[in-house]
């Protein structure tokens, strides 16, 4: 298959949202419940205390992220992300779904250059307080929580993007058993698709 080309059986769960709203628990859960493989994608941001090196991320240098051939890639909060058609192949080659963490910018690209093949999931924690104490508790310093939630991709990560209103799947993430039931009919819907 072509780079892009269209597929009615690949798909990728983009998952998206405000800091600290859950979307790496979500991932993770998909991979363990579901065994839907991670893309890693790669930023020049220091790797937080238990990240690892292709694991989490492939944590770059500024001249090590601009040589890269990367699909998207986007400024939050100070450093870059980005992500590439080899981490979404070699995700494809393990499963025919995979799954991404993007902020509501790149999930907007990949919907505009994969249509239906991306399903969008936004989990929606509307309280900033909730998502302070939940970086909080993840190990972040407060200095670090205060600068994320006061920048200006956090702030309009706060609400689903007017692109993403008609095809976004919203989901709410307060009551972890709810959210794991929502995700639970997406991957029916997707896996009978
Ligand atoms: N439904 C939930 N209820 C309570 N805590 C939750 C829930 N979902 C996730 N968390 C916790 O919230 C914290 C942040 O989650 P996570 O790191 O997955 O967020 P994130 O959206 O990936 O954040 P970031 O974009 O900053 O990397 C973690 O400690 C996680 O265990
Ligand atoms: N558009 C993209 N967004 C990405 C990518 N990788 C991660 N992200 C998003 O960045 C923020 C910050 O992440 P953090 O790990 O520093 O908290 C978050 O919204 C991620 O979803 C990417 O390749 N492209």
């Amino acid at each position: 298959m072509k780079r892009g080309q269209s597929s009615t059986e690949r798909h990728i769960i983009v998952i998206t949202g405000p800091a600290g709203a859950g979307k790496t628990t979500v991932q993770d859960y998909l991979e363990t419940t579901y065994g839907i493989p991670p893309i890693i994608t790669h930023t020049t941001r220091a790797p937080r205390a238990q990240e690892q090196d292709g694991v989490d991320y492939y944590f770059e240098t500024p001249a090590s992220f601009a040589a890269l051939d990367l699909l998207e890639d986007v400024q939050y909060a100070g450093n870059r992300y980005g992500s590439s058609w080899d981490g979404v192949e070699r995700a494809w080659q393990q499963h025919s779904i995979a799954s991404i963490v993007l902020d509501t910018k790149g999930a907007t690209t990949y919907q505009q250059r994969l249509g239906d093949q991306a399903v969008v999931i936004y989990l929606a924690v509307p309280d900033p307080q909730q998502l302070r104490s939940r970086m909080l508790k993840r190990g972040d310093t407060p200095a670090a929580v205060q600068a994320r939630l006061h920048s200006a991709e956090t702030q309009r990560d706060l609400a689903l993007p007017r692109a993403l209103q008609q095809t976004g799947i919203y989901v709410p993430n307060q009551d972890w058993e709810q959210t794991t039931q929502q995700l639970a009919q997406i991957i029916e819907k997707l896996s009978n698709d």
